[in-house]
């Protein structure tokens, strides 16, 4: 189990060495239904592009998604992982290497890479990372880089605009640490690392970014309290 919370922090969260290397174990404990969100994800993404597609994960940290596109699908894709970590993407090129995968990694500030051109795009629980003032150009970068038809898939730590809701869902959250394993101590500890840090919008401010990036289909495809996932289609 990750430690990286009993000890007092000096720092705000930082997705480094010492994450990186249980970042698997501390999102399976960290986020409600990750392996059915990455599930969900590649299923989506596998019924709706063709063979040869053009697919890249924004923030793909350890490469999860890439590799269950790569174990889950008969077509093959062109998968390319893109995170600003260093830490992350070492360990992804072992796991990609040991599952004879083929996935190209950059290692880069998303905000400042050229996209190109894709047939879909993932940003699984990142945007929540992009400071608030460059978040919605980032999301019309991303509506650009998608070719017609082009699908892209999301999930977001999210918040409500009601404040008791909002509470009891982030009560609801801590409990799911509590059942996790995860301290009081911890909680409170990773909490206040990511102060800041972390910035969720509420469901539909999500999807009024979207709409105004243009995007035409916007859907909420999983929720659980204050974690959601979409899909978002950019017109043929
Ligand atoms: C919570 S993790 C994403 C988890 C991953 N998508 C998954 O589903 O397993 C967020 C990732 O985004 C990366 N990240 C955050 N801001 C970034 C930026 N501006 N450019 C590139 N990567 C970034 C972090 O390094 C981290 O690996
Ligand atoms: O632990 C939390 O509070 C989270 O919000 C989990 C979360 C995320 O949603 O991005 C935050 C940081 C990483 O450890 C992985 C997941």
């Amino acid at each position: 189990m990750d430690k990286v919370f009993t000890k007092p922090i000096t720092k705000q969260f930082e997705f480094d060495e010492d994450v990186a290397v249980v970042f698997d174990d501390m999102l399976e404990r960290s986020i409600p239904f990750y392996k059915e969100v990455v599930d969900l994800t590649c299923k989506t993404i596998c019924h709706h592009v063709k063979e040869g597609a053009q697919i890249v994960d924004l923030g793909c940290s350890t490469a999860n998604t890439l590799l269950a596109l790569h174990k889950q699908s008969d077509k093959s894709y062109h998968l390319l992982g893109i995170d600003n970590a260093e830490a992350m993407l070492n360990l992804a090129r072992q796991k990609v290497h040991a599952y004879g995968a083929s996935v190209e990694f950059v290692q880069a500030d998303m905000t400042h890479v050229d996209l190109g051109s894709k047939d879909a795009i993932i940003a699984n629980y990142m945007l929540q990372f992009i400071r608030p003032l460059q978040r919605a150009d980032f999301v019309a970068k991303i509506y650009q880089a998608l070719n017609p038809n082009g699908l892209f898939v999301f999930s977001e730590k999210i918040v409500f605009e009601d404040k008791e809701l909002n509470k009891q869902m982030i009560d609801l959250y801590y409990d799911f640490k509590r059942q996790q394993g995860y301290s009081e101590f911890e909680i409170a500890q990773k909490r206040e690392a990511l102060e800041n840090v972390l910035i969720p919008y509420t469901e539909e401010e999500n999807k009024a970014m979207l709409k105004n990036a243009g995007f035409s289909t916007i859907e909420t495809i999983f929720k659980w309290g204050n974690f959601a996932t979409f899909i978002a289609k950019k017109k043929v």
